[in-house]
Parts: structure tokens; sequence; C-alpha cells
């Protein structure tokens, strides 16, 4: 069977701790056995981190970082079909989203942070003296040291690597902790590391679990400068609470219970078009994916019968078959939980409009699978309408007017994405800018410009990252005054 070890300063390596299991989540049958690291492999990691900092990476220019990471992005071009089955097989997503989402994200990030690094400025401030001479303010940009990243299962390659790409750019050496779910594509970039010409040390990658195990090795190591994570929130708050220790810095993009709001004048094959892709893609296990949706009344009946038809559109089955739209959720524990919100629903008295259950696909029994769902008629202190369930399902509640809208979609203590749908854009600009979340799609959504801030409000999130504001996060500022 299939081995999956560490990546530590160059070198595949068998860590210290145990050997896990890593299962395709379409069967539920084991595909790989991954060597988990240890505190003492934590530790080398780090340390080939720290080293590789004051070694031949930190004498490249900026150019010849800029080609040593478009080196990558061609990497993972070139090895497009093994990324995608590795991917697909820790995650079981169907080959027709990874294809398109998650392996092009994958390399572009590369080649979106060469081009921020390649023209980021710094400022200047000319001052006056007091003997009339003058003196110029310039700020330097620094690498922040080594950053530890820590990373989600729902979009492993795409999200590790928007982590690493600008960390890298801006000089930093990384240690990654991929999701015990998913810890093939981080390690399949090793390899693409060595071929492009990255020095040994500069990326390394280290398996294994959260609290108590790798993830926490890595947060709490005190040569770790600073830690960039994405997951849930109260991981967040772990992560954070080891982070205040050696005051370092974090960034963090954490759980969401993101509304739509959709108005009586929204273009409805649009709207429907959106929101099928906003509450079910990737088998709703994306953190802006639309759990609450708030419709206006007068086209309430409408949009809750278009969006249930759309739920019953998806075709489940072999995620490597090109006409298959619906994968598995990530494992089995996730699907209990998400089934435990779908009883949650039934329990509360919710009217089921569609799914709700489980599907039946033969020869894929053992998977985890769900049925696309949406509900109706729960109050919105229901733990359906409170809660991250991450999964392919949403909750309508009918809306009177634009202030009950904004009130009804800030009434979460997250605040990470929404999407307003209307043809009114003065509308959508008014509402937008009421709207409690770090990234507000109007007529749209998950459509992204690299260079916008990315990131949450309340409990979504601390920092930005995307285009500058990434650079701003894995760089240090330092002020250099020069008496003239
Ligand atoms: N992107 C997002 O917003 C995501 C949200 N989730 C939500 O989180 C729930 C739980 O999923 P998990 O995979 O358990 O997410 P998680 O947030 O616990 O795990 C994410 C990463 O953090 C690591 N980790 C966990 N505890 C840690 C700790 N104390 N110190 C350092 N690292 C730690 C994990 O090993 C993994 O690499 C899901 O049901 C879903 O609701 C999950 C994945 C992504
Ligand atoms: O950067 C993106 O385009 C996507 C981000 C998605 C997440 O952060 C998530 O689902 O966790």
């Amino acid at each position: 069977m299939k081995r999956i070890q560490n990546f530590i300063n160059g070198r595949f390596v068998d860590g210290t701790g145990e050997l896990f299991e890593n299962r395709f989540p379409a069967t539920g049958e084991v595909h790989s056995l991954v060597s988990a690291a240890g505190e003492q492999d934590v530790d080398a990691a780090v340390s080939a981190a720290k080293k590789a900092l004051k070694g031949p990476w930190a004498r490249l220019s900026v150019q010849e970082r800029i080609t040593l990471l478009r080196r990558v992005a061609d990497g993972i071009n070139a090895r497009f079909d093994e990324f995608l089955r590795a991917e697909i097989m820790d995650t079981g997503k169907p080959a027709s989203i990874a294809s398109h989402i998650d392996i092009p994200r994958g390399a572009a990030n590369f080649n979106v942070f060469a081009d921020q690094i390649a023209s980021v400025a710094t400022e200047a401030f000319e001052m006056a003296t007091p003997d009339g001479a003058g003196a110029l303010n310039y700020a330097i940009r620094m690498p922040r040291g080594v950053i530890g990243v820590v990373c989600p299962w729902n979009l492993p390659l795409l999200l590790m690597t928007w982590k690493v790409a600008p960390a890298l750019a801006c000089g930093n050496t990384v240690v990654v902790k991929p999701s015990e779910e998913t810890p093939a594509t981080a390690t399949l970039l090793g390899e693409v590391m060595n071929d492009a010409g990255i020095p040994e040390g500069v990326y390394n990658v280290v398996h294994g679990f959260g609290g108590g195990s790798t993830g926490e090795f890595l947060s709490s190591h005190p040569d770790v400068d600073a830690i960039t994570f994405t997951g849930e929130t109260t991981t967040g708050e772990a992560i954070m609470a080891a982070a205040a220790r050696g005051v370092r810095p974090v960034s963090l993009e954490l759980g969401g219970k993101n509304p739509g709001i959709v108005f009586d004048d929204a273009d409805i094959d649009i709207t429907i078009e959106g929101l099928g892709r906003s509450c079910f893609a990737n088998t709703g296990q994306v953190c802006l994916g639309t759990e609450r949706l708030y419709v206006q009344r007068g086209i309430f009946d409408q949009v809750a019968e278009k969006l249930a038809a759309r739920a019953r559109t998806y075709a489940f089955g072999d995620p490597f078959d090109q006409s298959t739209t619906m994968g598995p959720l990530i494992s089995e524990e996730h699907r209990r939980k998400v089934l435990a919100y779908y009883e949650k629903a039934k329990a509360g008295g919710a009217e089921i409009l569609a799914g709700g259950g489980v599907p039946s696909i033969q020869g894929y029994e053992g998977g985890s699978w769900v049925e696309p769902t949406v509900w109706t008629g729960l109050p919105e202190d229901s733990p359906v309408v409170r809660d991250e369930i991450f999964g392919p399902c949403t909750h309508i509640t009918p809306f009177d007017d634009e202030e009950e809208a904004i009130q009804l979609a800030n009434n979460s203590p997250y605040g990470l994405a929404t999407s307003i749908w209307t043809t009114n854009l003065s509308r959508g600009h008014r509402v937008a800018g009421r709207i409690d979340a770090g990234i507000t799609w109007v007529n749209c959504w998950f459509l992204r410009d690299l260079r916008t801030p990315f990131g949450g409000s309340k409990r979504s999130g601390i920092g930005r990252e995307g285009g500058v504001h990434s650079l701003e996060f894995y760089t240090e500022l330092r002020n250099v005054c020069v008496k003239l």
C-alpha cells in the first residue's frame, strides 16, 4: 500500500509517530498509510526551515525567487494529472470540480504571488530637520522567518498554496501541517519543489493530527515566527492561544454561516445558478458557502421551488467520471456531524424541500454520501440556522423589506461571506455596505480576484490575505531613517 511520508529538509522521511490510515471518501476504503510526525520530527522540520533562512534562499534576489515560484507553478501544471488523482483520492471530490478549481488554482497561486512581489511598493517620507538638511525615511520589507502553515481538508492544494506561495515570495521558509484527511498533494508538492530548485529546508511538510499532535507541536514551537491557519473557529482560538506565547502574529481564516439575500427584483435564472453553486458546490464544504438564505416574500415560493429542483439535479458516482457533479463528504465522522443536523432539522419541524437523507449509489455504499438538502420553516435560533454545518444544505426564510434582510443576515457570530441578489445595483451597493462580513458578492458567488482582501469579520477570522494583504502578513516592515 502507498505510504505518504513527511518532507523535511528536501527529503522524504518517516516520522516517529504512528502510521495512520488515509481513506477514499467515495468508498471508505483505505488507499494509503501516512507516517505521522512526532514532536522531534516537527522540531527537525522547524530547524531545517530556520537554517534555510540563512542559507542560499536568503541570498536570492527577488527576481530569482520569482523565477523559482514560476517553476513551481509550471511543475504543478506539468504533473496536473498526478495532483488531480491525489486530490480526488484524498477528498472524493469530482474531477469536474478539482480539474477546474483546485489544481489550476494551486498552480495559479504561485504565479499570482510572483507578480505581487515583483510590483509591491514600500513607503518613503522626507522630513524636515532643525538644521535644514532634512532626512529621508524609507521602509524595507523583511521576511518574518519560519511560517507555520496549518491547513484544512476542503480545498487542500488550493488553500495550502494560497499561504505557501506568498510566504515564499516574501523570502520566508515554511513548515506545512496538512489536514490528516488530505496529506497527499502537500507531499507531492515536495517533489515539485525539489525539481524546481527550491533549496532544501525552505518547504517542509509534517503529517499528523491537531490538538496534542503534530498541529499543536507546530503551532507551539518557539522557533515558528508566525502562523497562518484556515479551518474551524475553535481550532483558530487554540492556535491563537499557542501563538500568544512568544507574541507571534497569526492570520486566521475561520468558519462561517453565510447568508444569501434574494430581493424580489433579482434575475431568477442568474440567482438560482449562483445559489446552486454557493449552497452545494464541493458538497457544501466551502467556508464561503450559503447555509442561510433569506428570500423576499413575493418570490419566496418560486426561489424555494427552483433551488429545491436544482438540488435534485446532482449526479453522484465515480468521482473520476467527468459526469459526476457531487462527491461524498470528507469522512464518515464528518457525515455523522452533517446527518446529526439533518436529524435536528427534522426534529425541529423543518419542511424538507429537497434531500434530507443519504443517497443510494451502487458500488459506493461505503462512502460518506449525503443528499443536497433544502429546508424551510425553522426559527432563527435553531442550531441548523445558527451553526456551521459544512454540508450541502441550506435553510430558506422569507423577509419583507431591506431592513429586515440586513438584520437577519447580520444576526450571526460569524461574518465571512454574503451574497446579495438584485437587479437594483443601488440597493446592492447600499446593502453590501451594511453587511458585517469580510466578503460580499452582488449577483455572483466565488468570483475571486486574487489581489483582493480575503478574510472574515467577527468570529470568522483575523487578518486579510490576498494580493498585497498577504505580503503585509508574510513580511515585517522596518523603517530606515537617513539624515541627509
Ligand atoms: N475552511 C473552513 O472553514 C473549514 C471548516 N471546517 C469546519 O471544521 C469542522 C471540523 O473539521 P476539522 O478538520 O476537524 O477542522 P479543524 O479546524 O479542526 O482542522 C483543520 C486543521 O487544523 C489542525 N488542528 C486541529 N486542532 C489543532 C490544534 N489544537 N492545534 C493545531 N492544529 C490543529 C488539523 O489537524 C487540521 O490540519 C468541520 O466539520 C467544519 O465545520 C473544516 C475544514 C475547513
Ligand atoms: O481562496 C479561495 O478562493 C477560497 C477560499 C476558501 C476557503 O478559505 C475555505 O473554503 O475554507
